[in-house]
């Protein structure tokens, strides 16, 4: 299991699309560890229904693929659509690095998946919306195949700018106690406001969009949120 180090993830949801390129650097200039990608809201035609994940639109493998002629860094991609296993092999070949499915699309097939995402030398990881008890996911974890981080959303997905639900560290401090060298990521109102509740919980890898795009100074962001995961880890 890979152990729980911080990984500071600006979410590239919150910069300016019209230069993704400069602000990849720009980000990893301020100290990123990761940049995180959100893939939102493609829909599949099922027996008639009709149903995005969530109601956004981002960007996909095209895109991926070309900021990774741009950085090196390790690209934490959020699948937030119906049929993650569509995805895995065109995320693979456009560089992803991480590939995080919901487990609310994916509790059919999530053994495959797992396993596809693995052959494709990505890091395999689940996340849960804020209506879905965390039990639920032990067995992902627990699996011959693991997941290698459980992603916990601390905002209903499809958007950022929103507000920290707070009620989520439960989810976390149940995780943390029973896997401790489990990659636990948190997503959604992360700031200089909230990072100490979430650290304090045990996650280790933060996502951070409007708090880091948003501040005069996003490296001062990044290291305090950075100083606070480290500062918690070493009182636990
Ligand atoms: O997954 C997401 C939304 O679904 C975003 O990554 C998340 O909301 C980050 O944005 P912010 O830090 O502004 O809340």
């Amino acid at each position: 299991m890979a152990t729980a180090t911080a990984k500071i993830a600006p979410s590239m949801l919150s910069s300016d699309f019209a230069n993704l390129a400069s602000e990849a650097h720009r980000m990893c200039q301020c100290g990123a560890d990761w940049l995180h990608m959100d893939i939102m809201g493609h829909f599949k035609v099922e027996l008639g229904s009709i149903g995005h994940f969530v109601p956004n639109l981002t960007i996909g493998a095209p895109v991926i693929e070309s900021l990774r002629k741009h950085t090196e860094i390790f690209m934490d991609c959020h699948l937030m659509v119906t049929n993650p296993l569509d995805y895995v092999e065109p995320l693979g070949k456009a560089g992803a690095s991480g590939f995080t499915f919901h487990y609310e699309a994916a509790k059919d097939n999530w053994q495959e998946l797992i396993l596809k995402i693995k052959e494709k030398g990505m890091k395999p990881a689940v996340a849960v919306k804020p209506g879905t008890p965390v039990e639920e996911i032990y067995p992902l974890v627990e699996s011959e195949n693991p997941v290698e981080m459980v992603l916990v959303m601390t905002v209903e997905p499809g958007f950022g700018g929103q507000k920290f639900m707070p009620e989520m560290m439960d989810k976390v401090r149940t995780l943390r106690k029973k896997y401790p060298s489990l990659d636990i990521e948190v997503d959604g109102g992360l700031g200089i406001s909230t990072i100490d509740t979430a650290a304090s919980a045990g996650a280790n890898c933060i996502v951070a969009g409007s708090s880091v795009f948003g501040a005069p100074e996003p490296a001062h962001v990044i290291s305090s949120m950075r100083k606070s995961v480290e500062e918690a880890q070493k009182k636990s």
